[in-house]
């Protein structure tokens, strides 16, 4: 059912973000961020751009360290946490091959100077033809398209095997034919009970396939059922939130009004800290 995911007290939650803010060089990016993300949910992250949606992926990934609050994952391990940038970080140049670049979702298990097993290479195999990308071994990563190589890095997620998997942008700039098949992995992930928080554009596609949502625009703006959260006001509220952000503010204060994300029935909510933060400081 709708919403299951996110239970308004989840026992144990596999992730709790508390009073998250995250930025770089002491300017916040996003701040304000509380709640709880129940083992395999299906999160769409959604927000205008620069709402901070890839700053809070860095910061779930390791990448990026709070400037205040905390991230909590008691039940997962580093090595179970797969995450897919939106920016390749494979250089194009490069002379590697598919076959090799795909393998890499092995490493953790072969180490960086093991060879591959016959049963790790099969693997490969398997990984690149369940993305429809069998014969594809031997090209070099920089002859492939766009989509081709989306659907690379998603065979070599496959291989991580994780159950947590952060995902941005997977979608941008790429084929209508592809997202499909990206989209009907990251389902089959799901179901599979795997935990994915999902960057999307756009939002006929998070509100045909993804139960869940996270607006944000600096500041979680709403989380729960997608229904509950892609509505005109609540989408009004993060443009206007993101227009009137400063981003020359310095690190929050602890002073002035509260976070404002409203009430919505029957999810676990991204809620105000105790300490409200004076908000002034970031808008204009
Ligand atoms: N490496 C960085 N150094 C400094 N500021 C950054 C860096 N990366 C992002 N920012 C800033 O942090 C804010 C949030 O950016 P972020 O990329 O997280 O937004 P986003 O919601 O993912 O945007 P988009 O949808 O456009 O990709 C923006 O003001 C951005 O300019």
């Amino acid at each position: 059912m709708v919403g299951d995911e996110l239970n308004t007290h989840p026992a144990t939650p596999l992730i709790r973000i508390e009073n998250l803010t995250l930025g770089y060089d002491r300017h916040p990016a996003v701040h304000h961020l509380s709640g709880d993300i129940a083992a395999g949910a299906l999160v769409a992250v959604i927000g205008p751009n620069g709402a901070g949606k890839s700053t809070l992926l860095k910061g779930l990934a390791g990448e990026l360290r709070p400037i205040g609050g905390r991230i909590l994952m008691p039940g997962v391990h580093p090595r179970a946490l797969a995450y897919l940038p939106q920016r390749g970080e494979i250089d194009h140049g490069f002379p590697v091959s598919v076959f090799d670049v795909v393998a890499m979702g092995l490493w953790r298990e072969v180490g960086a100077f093991g060879g591959l097993s016959r049963a790790q290479r099969q693997r490969v195999h398997d990984a690149l033809a369940a993305v429809g990308m069998a014969g594809f071994e031997a090209r070099l990563i920089g002859s492939l398209s766009g989509g081709q190589l989306q659907r690379a890095r998603f065979a070599r997620l496959i291989l991580q095997d994780a159950p947590l998997i952060l995902l941005d942008e997977p979608f941008a700039a790429i084929d209508t034919r592809t997202v499909d098949d990206l989209i009907a992995l990251i389902l089959g992930w799901h179901r599979e009970g795997r935990t994915v928080l999902t960057v999307v554009h756009d939002l006929e596609q998070v509100r045909r396939h993804f139960p869940t949502c996270l607006l944000l625009s600096r500041e979680p703006v709403a989380f729960g059922p997608t229904a509950q959260v892609l509505t005109t006001e609540l989408l009004a509220r993060a443009r206007h939130l993101s227009e009137a952000f400063n981003d020359d503010a310095p690190e929050c204060q602890l002073e002035g009004a509260p976070a404002t994300a409203p009430p919505l029935p029957g999810a676990a909510q991204p809620q105000a800290h105790p300490e409200a933060h004076g908000h002034a400081a970031h808008r204009h």
